[in-house]
């Protein structure tokens, strides 16, 4: 696939702020944080994950739990990949049963994923509730999900990539639109 940059559409301090509302919405959501976990999707949701996490406990004084989940094995297009799928562990190394969950992934789109993940969460436990959060709702749903918690909605054609960099993993910090060129 061949992409090119069109924009940035958040900077590392967009994401911080944005970070820090959905920090406050969880809170206030959930009447406090004292049965909340989060889990990221790898790869990007794992750091944001751990970065509200981070913020929920300078603004409550309370450590959550933080899991990262592997959906690999769930996605619905696991038969048409072109490379072998890469599995990664699940490190979700707290009882599920009963908490009220907040899977955390960078970017929303077909909901594909987010089905992906709910899969995968359902055969570790029961949770009381599963909220959702993304750093960027993109559009283009073809499942009935819809985030809790949202950075940003960004309306794009399907001719668009939403490419989100986090420090942990890229070296920086933003958000950019990229024009699909050629697939
Ligand atoms: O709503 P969807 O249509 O499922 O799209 C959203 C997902 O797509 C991206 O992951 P991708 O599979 O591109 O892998 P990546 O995390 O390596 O970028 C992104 O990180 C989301 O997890
Ligand atoms: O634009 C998109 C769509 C799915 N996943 C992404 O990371 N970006």
């Amino acid at each position: 696939m061949v992409l090119r940059e069109k924009h940035a559409i958040m900077d590392e301090m967009g994401m911080k702020r944005a970070l820090t509302r959905i920090a406050h919405e969880i809170i206030e959501k959930n009447k406090g944080v004292n049965n909340v976990a989060i889990i990221g999707i790898r790869r990007r949701g794992g750091p944001l994950a751990q970065r509200l996490a981070l913020r929920i406990e300078e603004i409550e004084g309370i450590k959550i739990p933080v899991g990262i989940l592997d959906i690999t094995l769930y996605r619905d297009d696991l038969t048409t990949l072109a490379q072998q799928p890469q599995v990664h562990r699940t490190e979700v190394n707290f009882d599920i049963n009963g908490k009220r969950l907040v899977l955390v992934d960078d970017v929303l789109y077909t909901g594909r994923t987010v089905r992906a993940a709910l899969d995968a969460l359902i055969d570790l436990g029961r949770p009381e509730c599963i909220q959702l959060a993304v750093l960027i709702d993109r559009g283009h749903r073809e499942l009935p999900i819809k985030a809790d918690f949202i950075g940003k909605n960004v309306p794009t054609s399907r001719q668009e990539n939403i490419e989100v960099y986090v420090k942990e993993l890229d070296g920086k910090d933003g958000v950019v639109i990229q024009e699909i060129v050629d697939s």
